[in-house]
């Protein structure tokens, strides 16, 4: 199982069908519309306040996008696509469908364990901002190491800045969420979508809320990635240079649901290729995840139970099966479904 890039690439362009292994049982059908997310700019003066007024105008903010963050989204995406244009043999070196690996190569989620497989590569890390000189990066290509870091302090320092934020739309002391996540951890995730000969079939991924905090988002210009408001599926248009941010599930349960992990999915198309990297900071694995005491109360009983968040993922893991086989029959889905698996 080299991955779905070797696959495609092996068949040098003749690629006609989307192999039964990988066709979703309901598709994937087009969708016009276009989320409206708020547009934050990170320079600005007023940086805190748009942010609680993203947070608030927006129903408590689920997803918005971030301009003037100062990463240096080129250096990321150009890394994360020549590892993925290194030769497969190399890529397998770092093969593993273990979760908590430091540095995994993998494609679709846990593909031994899935009837149906999703049309992704990816290379996933975790990092501690303390031990970023420390962590073993891999060694192709050769600047992974410096883009890398940077591009996770920046991430690191933006996310603690929004959590302070965050705090305080909850009405809690500024560094209560920073208290909760303890010695957070940062999950980066680089996504490759091969192009795909029969898009209404695969699925780039499944629908699924994020289990970290606080995600970031970069993608290339060819979108597909899609978010759930409502009962519809939204396009997020991809804008150059922009972080998409949301909620994911971490923070719904710290806050008690008052923030809301999204749901999303990503689609392929058959023209091109597509790139992303996502940021999950998240709260340290061994911290203890619950509802915050003070958001706790009568009128308001806590609504998830509580566990860490290295025992929380691999459940969510293995729910995306269960995700496929509730989709299928055309069940609607979101976090709540998924947190009352876990309440009381
Ligand atoms: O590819 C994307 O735009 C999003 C990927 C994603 O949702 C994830 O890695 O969790
Ligand atoms: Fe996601």
């Amino acid at each position: 199982m080299a991955g779905i890039k070797a696959f495609v690439d092996s068949c040098n362009g003749t690629l006609s069908s989307v192999p039964e292994r990988y066709m979703m049982p309901n598709g994937a059908a087009d969708v016009s519309r276009y989320a409206v997310l708020p547009i934050v700019d990170v320079a600005s003066e007023s940086f805190e306040r748009d942010l609680v007024d993203a947070c608030t105008k927006y129903g408590m903010f689920s997803d918005l996008q971030l301009k003037n963050h100062g990463i240096h989204t080129e250096d990321v995406m150009r890394c994360a696509l020549e590892f993925f244009n290194s030769p497969s043999e190399d890529k397998m070196r770092y093969y593993t469908e273990e979760i908590f690996t430091p540095v995994r190569y993998c494609t679709s989620m846990m593909p031994s364990k899935e009837e149906k497989l999703e049309w992704h590569d990816h290379l996933q890390m975790w990092l501690k901002e303390e031990s970023l000189g420390a962590h073993p990066w891999p060694a192709f290509p050769a600047s992974y190491r410096d883009v890398g870091s940077e591009y996770a302090r920046n991430i690191f320092k933006l996310g603690k800045r929004m959590l302070l934020v965050m705090s305080e739309g909850l009405g809690l002391r500024s560094n209560r969420l920073l208290e909760a996540f303890a010695e957070m951890v940062l999950l980066t995730r680089a996504n490759f979508y091969p192009a795909c000969p029969n898009p209404r079939q695969a699925l780039g991924m499944e629908g699924h809320t994020d289990s970290g905090g606080l995600t970031f988002v970069l993608q290339d210009g060819v979108g597909g990635l899609q978010l759930k408001q409502g009962e519809d599926w939204y396009n997020v248009k991809p804008l150059e240079g922009m972080l998409v941010v949301n909620m994911g599930d971490q923070l719904e349960v710290l806050s008690n649901g008052r923030y809301k992990s999204i749901l999303h999915r990503v689609m392929v198309n058959s023209k091109s290729s597509r790139l992303s990297v996502g940021a999950f900071l998240g709260p340290s694995l061994d911290a203890e995840i619950s509802p915050i005491p003070e958001l706790v109360s009568q009128e308001s009983p806590a609504k998830y139970r509580s566990r860490t968040y290295r025992d929380y993922m691999p459940t969510k893991l293995s729910y995306f099966d269960n995700m496929r086989q509730l989709q299928a029959t055309a069940k609607v889905l979101s976090i709540t479904k998924v947190a009352s698996e876990f309440s009381s």
